[in-house]
């Protein structure tokens, strides 16, 4: 199912990230300013992402870069999954690592600002982006490592979730967790299988029930992250587990894992999302976004 949903993903976005260069205010092509570094390096940045490509390893950094707490606003998630395609589509990236720029913060989730007060079509707009991010991220052909610097509640948690490795500093005062019922939000279902297959269901419904963030350590102990290290060697830690984890035979392998061989699998769509964008009514009454239908009356 998995993998399904991964594949799916792939061509689900590309016609709408497209359009989203051409139309959208917040289309961020343009805005993504190349420049060349030495030894094989490349870089791009907008104003929240900054991309760092090592062609000689074929290891992108992808670093959240939008203070005060990297939080997922509409430009935020447009942006982030604009960088995201054009790496999936660049044949000579085969790993991404995501990080922070900002210090103590991975990512604070979801804007709220977003959805305070706003149209029933902002609602839309912005809802799908957020599917639309996460689908890219856990549909992503490249191998994907969370190198969480910093406290990442909610949605920040889900992006880590959404990689294939987590990776967190090792400081108690860092939090991560879906804290979504914490703030009257009822986890949508890929929320929920996410974290159950990261975790196991028993974590996953007593996380999700009483919306519990969890230290540093005490994600490690629940398998919500899968190493601790000291925060100055979280982004080479990742380097190296990437180094390791790209080391696995991929596109030539016989029975060779989709992950790293997309081209040799078929991609046609067989699972989608739930798309809301077109009824924020829907989000409503599903208790998605309460704010906005208290907002709303
Ligand atoms: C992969 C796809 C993603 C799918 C997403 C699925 C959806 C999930 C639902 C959500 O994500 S709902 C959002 C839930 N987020 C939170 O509950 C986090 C709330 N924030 C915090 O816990 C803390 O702010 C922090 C992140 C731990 C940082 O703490 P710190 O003490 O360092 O800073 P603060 O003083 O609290 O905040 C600084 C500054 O940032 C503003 N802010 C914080 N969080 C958000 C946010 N989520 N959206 C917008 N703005 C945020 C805060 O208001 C402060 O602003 P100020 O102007 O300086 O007062």
């Amino acid at each position: 199912m998995a993998t399904l949903l991964k594949h799916s993903a792939k061509y689900a976005l590309s016609g709408r990230l497209a359009r989203l260069c051409v139309h959208s205010r917040h289309g961020g092509l343009q805005c993504l300013q190349p420049c060349l570094l030495p030894h094989q390096r490349s870089a791009s940045t907008g104003s929240k992402i900054l991309v760092e490509m090592d062609n000689s390893t074929g290891i992108a950094v992808l670093t959240m870069k939008s203070p005060p707490v990297n939080s997922l606003s509409l430009d935020f998630l447009t942006e982030f999954s604009i960088s995201l395609e054009k790496l999936e589509l660049d044949r000579g990236c085969r790993g991404v690592i995501l990080t922070s720029a900002l210090p103590k913060i991975f990512s604070a989730g979801l804007d709220i600002m977003e959805m305070c007060g706003k149209s029933p079509e902002h609602c839309g707009e912005f809802w799908k982006a957020v599917q639309e991010m996460w689908l890219r991220l856990y549909g992503s052909s490249m191998i994907t490592i969370a190198a969480i610097n910093g406290s990442s509640p909610a949605g920040g948690c889900l992006m880590a979730l959404a990689c294939d490795y987590r990776i967190m500093a090792e400081n108690p005062k860092y939090s991560i967790g879906l804290n979504e019922t914490q703030l009257g939000i009822v986890a949508p279902f890929w929320f929920k299988d996410t974290l159950v297959n990261t975790v196991g269901n028993r974590v996953a419904e007593l996380s999700l029930q009483l919306g519990l963030l969890y230290s540093a350590p005490d994600a490690l102990r629940t398998g919500l992250v899968d190493l601790l290290v000291p925060e100055d060697k979280v982004l080479s830690t990742a380097s190296q587990t990437m180094t390791q984890w790209l080391a696995i035979p991929g596109e030539n392998a016989i029975g060779s894992n989709p992950r790293v061989s997309s081209s040799k699998v078929d991609l046609t769509p067989k699972v989608h999302m739930v798309d809301l964008s077109h009824s924020s009514e829907s989000m409503c009454s599903l208790n998605w976004i309460p704010w906005t239908c208290s907002n709303r009356a």
